[in-house]
């Protein structure tokens, strides 16, 4: 990088308390400038940025008080003197009033948390292994400087293209030496542990954190190896830890309100409860599940050093190279080699019929700049979205919603969109359009505006289906005749700091806006008068049956639907499609399936999620939990997007 150092006695901080032979602290601000935010958090927005002329990332923290510049001050401190390849690496940063600014390594997102939870990343064994053992030698390398990092999180772990892991976020990070000070002083200024005691020591965030910080002691070497373990069983099993408690099929966890942060916290201190081990079964060894267990041990002491770590892990690595040397078993093969016509049936994977069409109908692979047209004047409101869902099949025997949810539609960062299927009359109509509605919005969103776009998808996804479920009755892959099957469809499409919704059908996607409900969507119902009245003039018949207007001799209660074919074009797949620009006031946006709304009102929705951690798959499942609790007796689909930034505290109390 074209980056030039200063002399030293000139290169510091404003303060002269930082220095570095080799990393730049007073740039020229002509060298950089901030492009797009790529994370808002409680403490500081981290922006993609360039610098001389490369791309990097910089830290912006939030500084109010002068304790917040102290804080500054000394992280830089720190962080001049870091270089290892398993650190994000700290390039230059800008150290004088009135931008202070730290510019890091960029790595593509997603960061390790969003790569499992919303990639729904499944690593190999061997990948989970090397990720550990990389990791534990970042953390062996702080640890022998004296430094403890104190916020490890699967967040705080930013992957390069190979996968290598890059620790980063060093706000929370001291000097084993400072650490003692800090809590000395403390002790003897007021004879006992002060509020401002328990917060300087308990920092870090919640779930990742050690027995002995929850219970206000000192965090030592052990408490990263205690945040490491819980984060490198979040990646062997996918869950958030503590999401997965089931007491029975209505998940009961322990964020979930029925423990308070109290709860857990004593529930971790006093009862040893941790996240759930992966299972053994599940193919990883079990010299690996063992070695987790021991560095959460309650005991710090009993825990290993990432000296031990780093040697353990090197022998699991050794034993799975030469298991993956031995023939595997061979693989069980049917008894039968005479296939049953059903067995076809049973084989149509509709999730791939519905990306296969799509894939056949794209004239080109790309999907950069979706929508540039609609351009945001940096003058303009920029929403920060987190997002998370919840998908359970409730009291029913099968599972016929489907959801996406699609952050990185675009090379533009900011484009999203996420989408709800309620299937009836079987999956299969949701399962093609799952893949076949975020596929088609990718083709046209170069071409059309999002509105037009959103409606074209439905439109050409449900053309598709029923042309392929046809084409599969000819070829006698389908052998059920009189089978109709279709689905409701609501997609949310957020470009910039605009929110389009296209719906058809009765899912339903909300937003609290300035603290009440905002609904995007209408239901398509037979008992509305308007759709009722749109139907008979298509030529479909609507009857008062058993409790309410149906359509047709189907008798759906729906009256626009992907699939359906035997009451199109009455039953249509036309979404109503709804604009409006995102500002300050809009908290976060609400999409689900009816199952949800069927037994809990626009406003308990919201009233809900204002008193649930702040985590958008919490809200998801808390809602869904919610509404089986108030006896929904269908499937219920929930996904929560936050518009404004979640402080780290908001996500965890
Ligand atoms: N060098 C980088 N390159 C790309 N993305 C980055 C980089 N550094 C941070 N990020 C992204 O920004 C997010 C926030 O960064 P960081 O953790 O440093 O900020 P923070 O304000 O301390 O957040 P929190 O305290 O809530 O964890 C990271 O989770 C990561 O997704
Ligand atoms: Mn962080
Ligand atoms: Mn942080």
């Amino acid at each position: 990088m074209g980056l030039e150092v200063p002399p030293e006695e000139t290169n510091r901080c404003v303060r002269g308390c930082c220095r570095s032979a080799v990393i730049p602290l007073h740039l020229p601000p002509a060298s950089f400038s901030l492009l797009s935010p790529i994370a808002r958090g409680s403490e500081s927005t981290v922006y993609e940025a360039r610098l001389a002329g490369e791309r990097v990332a910089a830290k912006k923290p939030v500084l109010s008080t002068s304790e917040d510049l102290d804080k500054f001050h000394y992280q830089l401190q720190l962080l001049c003197e870091l270089d290892h390849p398993g650190l994000a690496k700290l390039i230059a940063a800008h150290a004088h009033p009135p931008n202070y600014l730290l510019f890091f390594d960029f790595f593509e997102p997603p960061n390790l948390a969003d790569k499992i939870h919303v990639e729904e990343w499944s690593p190999s064994v061997q990948q989970v292994v090397a990720i550990a053992s990389d990791l534990a030698k970042a953390l062996q390398y702080l640890h022998i400087l004296g430094v403890v990092h104190r916020d490890i999180k699967p967040a705080n772990i930013l992957l390069d293209k190979d996968l290598y892991p890059h620790l980063a976020d060093f706000g929370l990070a001291m000097f084993q030496k400072d650490i003692k000070r800090v809590s000395v002083e403390n002790w003897k200024s007021s004879g006992k542990p002060t509020g401002g005691f328990h917060k300087k020591n308990m920092v870090g965030t919640l779930i990742y954190m050690a027995p002995e910080i929850l219970r206000k002691d000192i965090h030592t070497e052990k408490s990263d190896v205690y945040s490491f373990a819980i984060s490198i069983n979040e990646l062997l099993t996918g869950v958030v830890p503590y999401t997965d408690l089931r007491a029975e099929a209505q998940a009961h966890t322990v964020l979930e309100m029925t423990y308070t942060e109290q709860q857990l916290t004593a529930a971790v201190v006093s009862q040893g409860l941790r996240p759930a081990l992966a299972l053994p079964k599940s193919g990883f060894p079990s010299t690996l599940l063992s070695l987790i267990q021991r560095c959460w041990d309650p005991d710090p002491e009993k825990r290993p050093s990432f000296d031990d770590i780093i040697d353990e892990l090197n022998i699991i690595q050794k034993h799975l190279v030469l298991n993956a040397c031995l023939p595997s078993s061979p693989v069980s093969k049917s008894q039968n080699g005479n296939i049953e016509a059903h067995h076809y049936q049973e084989a149509l994977n509709w999730f791939n019929q519905g990306e296969l069409f799509v894939k056949r109908s794209e004239n080109s692979d790309l999907t950069e700049n979706l929508w540039s047209g609609c351009s945001n004047q940096s003058s303009e409101y920029h929403p920060t979205l987190s997002w998370g869902s919840f998908a359970t099949c409730g009291r029913r025997e099968t599972m016929e919603d489907t959801h996406f949810m699609l952050p990185h539609m675009s090379e533009e960062k900011d484009v999203f969109a996420f989408g709800i299927f309620d299937g009836h009359r079987g999956s299969a109509a949701a399962e093609f359009s799952v893949r076949a509605v975020p596929g088609f919005l990718k083709q046209f969103g170069r071409g059309t505006s999002p509105m037009d776009a959103l409606a074209e998808a439905f439109v050409r996804t449900d053309i598709a289906f029923r042309e392929e479920l046809i084409l599969h009755q000819k070829s006698k892959r389908i052998i059920r005749k009189d089978w109709h099957p279709g689905c409701t469809a609501v997609t949310a499409l957020v470009v910039r700091n605009k929110l389009f919704v296209a719906n058809a059908g009765d899912c339903r996607a909300i937003l609290s806006r300035a603290g009440k409900p905002f609904p995007m969507t209408k239901d398509h119902v037979a008992s509305c008068p308007k759709e009722r009245e749109r139907v008979i003039k298509a030529g479909t018949e609507v009857k008062w049956q058993i409790d309410t207007w149906r359509v047709g001799t189907a008798a759906l209660q729906v009256t626009r639907s992907i699939g359906d074919d035997d009451l199109k074009p009455a039953v249509t797949a036309q979404p109503e499609v709804v604009e409006t620009a995102l500002s300050d006031d809009d908290e976060f946006l609400v999409v689900a399936s009816d199952g949800l709304w069927d037994v809990v009102s626009n406003e308990d929705v919201l009233s809900i999620i204002k008193d649930t951690v702040k985590e958008p798959g919490m809200c998801s499942k808390r809602l869904a939990t919610e509404a089986a609790e108030r006896g929904s007796k269908d499937n219920i689909t929930v996904i929560v997007v936050f518009l404004r930034p979640v402080s780290t505290a908001e996500r965890i109390y």
